[in-house]
């Protein structure tokens, strides 16, 4: 029996993951629920799971659950960055699954690390911000980071145990926008923006994908998953999101794993690793499916796919900068205060007056991550 702690559980992968754990309660048991403002639907899911411990980011909510629910329901009741670090580091547990979304999912990881938990990792924000100090952690205490997103759970399991790896591929589906002009980009509204082609997920992801800047985060995600240099990270537009990742091995050979699109089945693998369970839920029908095609992205008309890149090259406190310049791009284009390409144009502009602290610590994280926030949202009052 896997006993859990599920942080983000209001959210998408979050409510996920409860369905797994529905699917196969003799595996797996909830121990501790994390949300952030949903103190509503966190009610349903204590009444189903009755964890031992929740929190939620805000001590009004936490005040509105706790009332809610009746004693003999109740479990303990935490809030804040620290009751998110508490959660997460809960006794008697064994799997953390960190589904938060943003930069709020770091501190909580690294928590759970220390407390010697498996991580099954959703949030890529947590690699990009924070990427060298947690892996060197988990390295340090020998604790596992199990890959929940799709493309690096396929880049995963064409890597187990081989050797003479050459690069890897993430596969992208380009976003709703794939075909669009620069003038057609210009007057993107948030509603398009939120139609993802293959998937269906949260809101700042989305806009991610919409962007490329979800691509160019996993980039940086894969360079500290699986250790590898940026040259031997590659991106690729396969508008169907059937295979999500590839390998390809230094004699020509090529491993690439395909799925339905069902985050269903990575969060279900990284949970059981390393087992694999029997299931008929994802039916994949490559008769159906037909043609699987893959071009090269556009970096001209997706600059945040090379800004990313760039970031992770840079390395030091440059990737937790554009996270959080992205962070309130993204935030303010959905409040209609942005437009779509002011998303690059504020991640650049705040990327290029950033002055690297290559020495990264906690401090220094926060520090730049406060930073870029302020001379985003700056930029964003200037921009109308
Ligand atoms: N959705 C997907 O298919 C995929 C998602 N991912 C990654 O997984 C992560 C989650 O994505 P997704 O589920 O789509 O996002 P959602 O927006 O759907 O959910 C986010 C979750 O995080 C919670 N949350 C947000 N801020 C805080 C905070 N400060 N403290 C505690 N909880 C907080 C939200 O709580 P509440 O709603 O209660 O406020 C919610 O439960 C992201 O990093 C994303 O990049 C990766 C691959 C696929
Ligand atoms: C499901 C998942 O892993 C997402 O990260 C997905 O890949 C987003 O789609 P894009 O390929 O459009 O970024
Ligand atoms: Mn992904």
């Amino acid at each position: 029996m896997r006993e859990l702690v599920v942080l983000g559980s209001t959210g998408s992968i979050g409510r996920q993951t409860l369905e797994v754990v529905q699917l196969f309660p003799e595996r797996f048991r909830v121990k501790g629920l994390a949300a952030g403002k949903n103190w509503k639907l966190l009610r349903e899911q204590v009444l189903s799971f009755r964890p031992e411990a929740v929190a939620l980011a805000g001590e009004e909510e936490a005040r509105l659950l706790a009332e809610s629910l009746p004693p003999e329901f109740r479990p303990s009741i935490f809030w804040g960055e620290e009751g998110l670090e508490h959660l997460a580091s809960w006794p008697g547990t064994d799997t953390v699954l960190v589904a938060v979304t943003g930069a709020a999912g770091w501190k909580p990881t690294l928590a759970a690390i220390k407390a010697g938990k498996r991580i099954a990792l959703a949030n890529k924000e947590t690699l990009v911000v924070a990427g060298e100090i947690v892996v060197r952690e988990a390295q340090r205490r020998g604790t596992p980071i199990l890959p929940v997103d799709s493309e690096h759970a396929a880049i995963w399991q064409c890597l187990e145990g081989r050797k003479g790896v050459k690069r890897i591929i993430l596969t992208a589906s380009g976003g709703p926008f794939r075909e669009y002009s620069l003038e057609e980009l210009a007057k993107v509204r948030p509603a398009e923006a939120l139609r993802h082609p293959t998937w269906r997920m949260g809101p700042k992801i989305t806009v991610d994908s919409a962007t490329l800047m979800n691509k160019g985060l996993e980039v940086i995600e894969a360079h500290w998953l699986f250790g590898l240099e940026y040259d031997k990270i590659k991106v690729l537009i396969h508008p169907q999101s059937i295979v999500h990742g590839l390998v390809e091995f230094i004699d020509g050979t090529w491993l690439g794993a395909m799925s339905v699109t069902d985050m269903r089945l990575p969060i279900l693998y990284a949970l059981s690793y390393p087992e694999r369970m029997a299931t008929e839920l994802f039916p994949l029908d490559l008769a159906r499916v037909g043609t699987l095609t893959f071009t090269e992205p556009d970096y001209e008309r997706f600059p945040c796919l090379g800004l990313a890149i760039e970031a992770g090259k840079i390395g030091g406190t440059m990737p937790a900068v554009l996270n959080a310049a992205n962070e309130v791009a993204v935030a303010a284009f959905l409040e209609e205060r942005l437009p779509f390409l002011g998303i690059p144009a504020v991640v650049e502009e705040v990327m290029r007056r950033h002055q690297v602290v290559k020495d990264l610590s906690l401090e220094a994280i926060e520090e730049a991550d406060a930073w870029a926030r302020k001379e985003a949202e700056a930029l964003i009052k200037r921009w109308g």
